[in-house]
């Protein structure tokens, strides 16, 4: 059977990308929105077009019983997942004096909390497969190094890494993998308008933003057998900032 593979926050960005890199290489996907089901279900067209299935699921990482009851209805519908990649996360820039609990509380329930609330109910259920696993964060050179306007989002990328690393250690006899993959400045539509583009690009060797195809093209090597001795690693995708 067809490995399938959950992406969340995949009906634009960076996770369609990797949903559409991942259809190309073979396997099936779970794409994921919390309200663009629309473009979701172009991007689902997509894959079907390339000859692989797609389904849908729909909520709010950092609504915790959604996040389960969805979840557990998609393995009873086609078992454990082969690979999660933890893609759903937003910012709420601003510098710290002027940064809003409800800025930091958004940022830390999306991108922290999402990692248990969609990671806590799959893990058993990989686990239980007895066959090998892919598990990849996607978070940010902002979680490596901080960055400025970024306290909350910082905060949140470096806890995942913290958590990631953890869970690998967890997981590593399972045969189940567990990477982050940390991008730089990636040419998004949804690039926060307080990002300086201008200023960031001059430290970025490499002089350019990066593309979603760039992020997606490692994600697809992570999910790879080949990638089966590479686990509790945050690899960058960044030309050269950091
Ligand atoms: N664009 C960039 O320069 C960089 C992006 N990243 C990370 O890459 C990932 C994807 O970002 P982009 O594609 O650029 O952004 P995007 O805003 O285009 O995509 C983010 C996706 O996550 C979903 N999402 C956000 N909050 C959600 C929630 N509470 N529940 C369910 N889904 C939710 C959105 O609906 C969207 O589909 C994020 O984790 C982001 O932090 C990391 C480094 C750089
Ligand atoms: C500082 C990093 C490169 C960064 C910048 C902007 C966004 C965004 O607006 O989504 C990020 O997610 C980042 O990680």
């Amino acid at each position: 059977m067809t490995e399938r593979i959950l992406v969340t926050g995949s009906s634009r960005g960076i996770g369609r990308a990797i949903a559409l890199r991942l259809a190309r290489a073979g396997y099936d996907l779970t794409l994921h929105c919390r309200s663009g089901r629309s473009e979701a279900e172009a991007v689902a067209a997509e894959i079907a077009a390339l000859g692989r299935d797609a389904d849908i699921l729909q909520f709010d990482v950092a609504d915790r019983e959604a996040a389960r009851t969805q979840l557990e209805a998609a393995i009873e519908r086609h078992g454990a997942w082969y690979g999660v990649v933890c893609n759903a996360g937003l910012t709420r820039d601003g510098a710290f004096p002027a940064l809003e609990g409800e800025d930091w509380d958004r940022v830390l329930r999306t991108n922290l909390d999402g990692f248990y609330n969609v990671l806590h109910p799959l893990t058993m259920p990989m686990v239980r497969r007895r066959a090998p696993g892919r598990i990849v964060c996607i978070t940010s050179v902002s979680g490596l190094i901080g960055n400025r306007g970024q306290v909350n989002y910082s905060a949140s990328k470096a806890g995942v890494i913290g958590a990631a690393k953890a869970l690998a250690i967890e997981l590593g006899k399972r045969r189940i993998t567990v990477n982050c993959v940390a991008p730089g400045l990636i040419d998004t539509a949804m690039l926060d308008e307080h990002v300086p583009v201008e200023e960031m690009l001059k430290m970025i060797p490499a002089q350019r933003m990066g593309t979603p195809e760039e992020v997606a093209g490692l994600v697809n090597f992570l999910m790879s057998e080949e990638a089966a001795y590479i686990t509790r690693q945050v690899i960058a995708v960044n030309g050269g900032l950091c």
